[in-house]
């Protein structure tokens, strides 16, 4: 004690020195000898001190170091991901520290938050939508294929009673692909659970409803004219790189992550253009495919769909898929 309280005197010029005495004494002042009167006393008389509020401070400030620079030395590799890098960023700006020490445990992929969005119990949505599946090491090098064999995807396709998607699957839906993927997205005006043309023409073109044979499908919710703009995919879809995808993939419950692989395509948006993967986060993705369309785009670089001939109202809407054929491996996802 006579040591400590010695390094505090006025008279003596012992280390430590400037800052860190004065940070020393404070300490001692503030936290170890608070109780002793005449020891206060002695250490008031060194001059200098910090209240206890700022060595709180001071102690915390330099704990949160300390452990994102541990955090960011175990889970280094985290870094070397393009789409859970962009999370990093989220969780780097709201904790304050740096990015490069930031781990990407912060956005658990694993996570699972149905029950914020569905209001039934983990149990009953994990029956419902499946189990989010753990992230495996090599997930970046998984192909379309791999998953769709892995999450049984086969299965959920040909499962004609999946249930029609509402608003709340839709948020959960828009919720993880801003967790995952980017969190700085903006998605269209329009209501997910409706139909529209985005040029403001006129009342809704179609509806969601169970399509016998083909799952869920878009149906015309009024008479459509020959030539009228059924669906602007354009300003809607959403682009993704293929680590996007697979962020994605393995951040749904499995039954939303087969839907989203069915929901997923790929296209060129200008001849001789790369080939990119799109999908869209509203009703507009039920649209079912025939060989005899009565709607389609004019031209496989577009997403812009015209009635090909007059749509009855509650006919179903349906274009021809092989507009935009699928190479899975010209966008990394082979
Ligand atoms: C873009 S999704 C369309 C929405 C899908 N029906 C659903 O319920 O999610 C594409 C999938 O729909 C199904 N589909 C589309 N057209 C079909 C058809 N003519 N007959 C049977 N299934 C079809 C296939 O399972 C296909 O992989």
């Amino acid at each position: 004690r006579t040591f400590l309280l010695d390094r505090c005197s006025p008279d003596e010029d012992l280390p430590p020195t400037g800052t860190a005495r004065t940070l020393f004494c404070s300490f001692l002042l503030n936290m170890v000898i608070p109780a002793r009167s005449s020891s206060k006393a002695y250490l008031r008389g060194s001059g200098k001190s910090f209240s206890t509020q700022t060595l709180i401070a001071i102690f915390f400030g330099s704990s949160l170091l300390a452990l994102s620079f541990l955090a960011g030395v175990f889970y280094n590799e985290s870094t070397h991901y393009d789409a859970p890098l962009k999370s990093n960023l989220r969780g780097a700006a709201t904790l304050k520290i740096p990015v490069s020490v930031v781990s990407d445990t912060l956005i658990d992929p694993n996570q699972d938050s149905t029950q914020e969005f569905f209001p039934d119990s983990t149990k009953h949505n994990q029956k419902k939508w499946g189990k989010i599946k753990t992230r495996p090491d090599d997930w970046v090098e998984w192909s379309f294929h791999d998953v769709h064999s892995e999450f049984k995807c086969s299965e959920h396709a040909h499962d004609h009673h999946k249930p029609l998607p509402d608003l709340a699957f839709w948020n959960y839906y828009r919720d993880t692909f801003k967790r995952v993927v980017d969190n700085d997205i903006e998605f269209d005006f329009v209501p997910p659970t409706e139909g529209y043309t985005m040029n403001g023409d006129g009342k809704q073109p179609y509806y969601a409803k169970i399509s016998p044979g083909k799952g869920r499908g878009l149906f015309a919710s009024r008479d459509i004219k020959k030539g009228g703009v059924v669906h602007d995919g354009n300003a809607s879809d959403i682009e993704m790189s293929a680590n996007d995808w697979r962020s994605m993939a393995f951040a749904l419950p499995q039954k939303m992550a087969c839907d989203f692989s069915e929901w997923t395509w790929t296209q060129q948006t200008e001849k001789g253009g790369p080939y990119k993967i799109f999908t869209a986060f509203n009703i507009s993705i039920l649209m079912n495919s025939s060989k005899d369309p009565n709607t389609m785009p004019k031209s496989s670089y577009s997403s812009k769909m015209y009635a090909l001939r007059d749509i009855k109202k509650d006919e179903e809407i349906l274009t021809d898929y092989k507009i935009y054929p699928t190479k899975w491996e010209k966008v990394g996802l082979s």
